[in-house]
């Protein structure tokens, strides 16, 4: 099994609480109220942010030319997550200058903070094990509502769906996940369990992003 593989596993329960909850429930039947997506949209708009500022730093840690690049790479993916945002934003009728002026939620402050702070103080096989709960989750997310085809016609969420759920997305992430198994290969029993830490921290933190974006709060 692979370093990836294990983490998800011992991340139980609260990988599958994270990939399931109700509000990615709502998302792929279409019945998530309007007012909960756009909030979290809103939120998304703030959390992506600082997730490229976290991407940059595998930038700044790379230890050679080709983790640049893949790294630079997933920000490419991040700047064209970022367009679908504000297409569901003007389609809407919520003004890019709304966005923009959002408030950030103690939600998306709590998490993002804590990946950068986990990329600034660790090595790169600690930033990827932040980054890649957000990543591979969603990709995950869009792979199962696919397949399970519940999403119903006139879904409003389709696009959002349709973007995770894509080509190049799928192996945008797939690259990421090889990226990190590259950089964990040295690494010591005491740092892997820290990679586990980090892993479940930020996957509990997606599960709380979610019930912001449900609650409606700040
Ligand atoms: C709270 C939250 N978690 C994960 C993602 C998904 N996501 C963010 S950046 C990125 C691309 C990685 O290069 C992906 C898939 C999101 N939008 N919001």
């Amino acid at each position: 099994m692979s370093i990836f593989q294990q983490l998800v596993q011992h991340s139980q329960p609260h990988w599958t609480q994270y990939i399931q909850h109700d509000f990615v429930q709502g998302i792929a039947t279409g019945t998530l109220p309007k007012a909960a997506f756009q909030h979290y949209l809103k939120q998304d708009y703030r959390y992506l942010f600082q997730y490229s500022r976290a991407l940059s730093l595998g930038i700044f840690k790379a230890d050679n030319f080709a983790q640049m690049a893949q790294a630079n790479e997933a920000i490419s993916i991040l700047l064209k997550e970022i367009n679908v945002h504000l297409q569901f934003c003007q389609q809407w009728g919520i003004a890019e200058s709304e966005v923009f002026a959002t408030e950030e939620s103690f939600a998306c402050i709590a998490y993002t903070r804590y990946v950068l702070d986990c990329g600034i103080n660790g090595g790169l096989a600690e930033l990827y094990a932040a980054l890649l709960p957000c990543a591979a989750g969603y990709a995950e997310i869009g792979r199962w509502i696919k397949n399970s085809g519940i999403s119903a016609e006139n879904n409003p969420y389709q696009a959002w769906i349709d973007a995770y759920a894509a080509d190049d997305f799928q192996a945008g992430v797939q690259k990421m996940i090889y990226l990190f198994e590259s950089v964990c290969c040295q690494l010591n029993e005491k740092q892997l369990q820290n990679l586990q830490t980090i892993f479940t921290t930020a996957t509990k933190m997606e599960i709380a992003f979610w019930q912001m974006g449900l609650d409606l709060t700040l």
